[in-house]
């Protein structure tokens, strides 16, 4: 379960204070299928960092899987990112002079031996359909086979999360549904939880809830048939 409570989170920039979300509470309950929704700038990235320790807060409380995100030291922080959760980004953020292989091996190279990163790594790939391109660089596939990539390396750690910015945003609509599509197949197979960023309300609609980010505050909706 995610569940956040009464969270506030602002900027300062220039000796200005933005406040991006205000006394913000939700509940996620664990291996839902959540998308998130709202207009450029209103603060939906900045609520998947929070979710995700990546970006602290002002006041309020984080809570991930029972763990205070809120209080926790950046140690404890990199530990939970890890074994728990698993991020899928717009610019795909790949590292260009690694493999595919390489890339998803990265996240594993902390915790086991290497033959059977290696193994993890290729099963990964499979399972997102990249088995043949196991040795080529980012710059030798096309944008949809490099959100695989990403897509793999979320998964070779077998989070429990997948926070998703905006995983289509930089690809064609027919290649962005490819990628929704396995993200939607390993959410019923792993009963992973999904949060996805989405400006697509029709990509919107496949979730199960939906968040909705607005001057500040949030707006829960279930779908009631998740429609796919
Ligand atoms: N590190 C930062 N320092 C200062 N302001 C920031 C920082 N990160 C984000 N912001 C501001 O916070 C607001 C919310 O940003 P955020 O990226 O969360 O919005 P978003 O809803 O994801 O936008 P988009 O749909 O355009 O990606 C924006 O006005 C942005 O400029």
């Amino acid at each position: 379960m995610i569940k956040l409570k009464s969270v506030s989170k602002s900027y300062r920039t220039g000796g200005e204070e933005t406040e991006i979300l205000k006394d913000v509470s939700l509940e996620i309950d664990k291996g839902k299928y959540v998308s998130i929704t709202g207009p450029s700038g209103s603060g939906k990235s900045t609520l998947l960092h929070i979710i995700g320790g990546l970006e602290p807060i002002n006041s309020g409380e984080v809570w991930v899987d029972g763990q205070p995100v809120h209080t926790m030291k950046d140690n404890a922080l990199a530990k939970l990112r890890l074994k728990k959760i698993g991020y899928v980004f717009q610019q795909f953020q790949l590292l260009s002079t690694a493999t595919a292989l390489e890339n998803v091996m990265m996240p594993l190279l902390t915790m086991f031996s290497s033959p059977q990163i290696k193994k993890d790594a290729e099963e990964a790939l499979t399972r997102v359909g990249l088995a043949h391109r196991l040795n080529h660089l980012p710059s030798k596939l096309s944008g949809g086979e490099q959100q695989r990539v990403a897509l793999a390396r979320a998964l070779v750690t077998k989070p429990e999360i997948i926070l998703a910015d905006e995983p289509t945003g930089n690809l064609d609509s027919e290649t962005g549904k490819t990628i929704i599509n396995l993200l939607e197949k390993i959410h019923d197979e792993d009963g992973v939880t999904v949060i996805l960023i989405t400006h697509d309300p029709e990509l919107a609609q496949r979730a199960e809830e939906s968040i909705h980010v607005l001057d500040g505050r949030v707006e829960l909706k279930p779908y009631k048939v998740a429609i796919r």
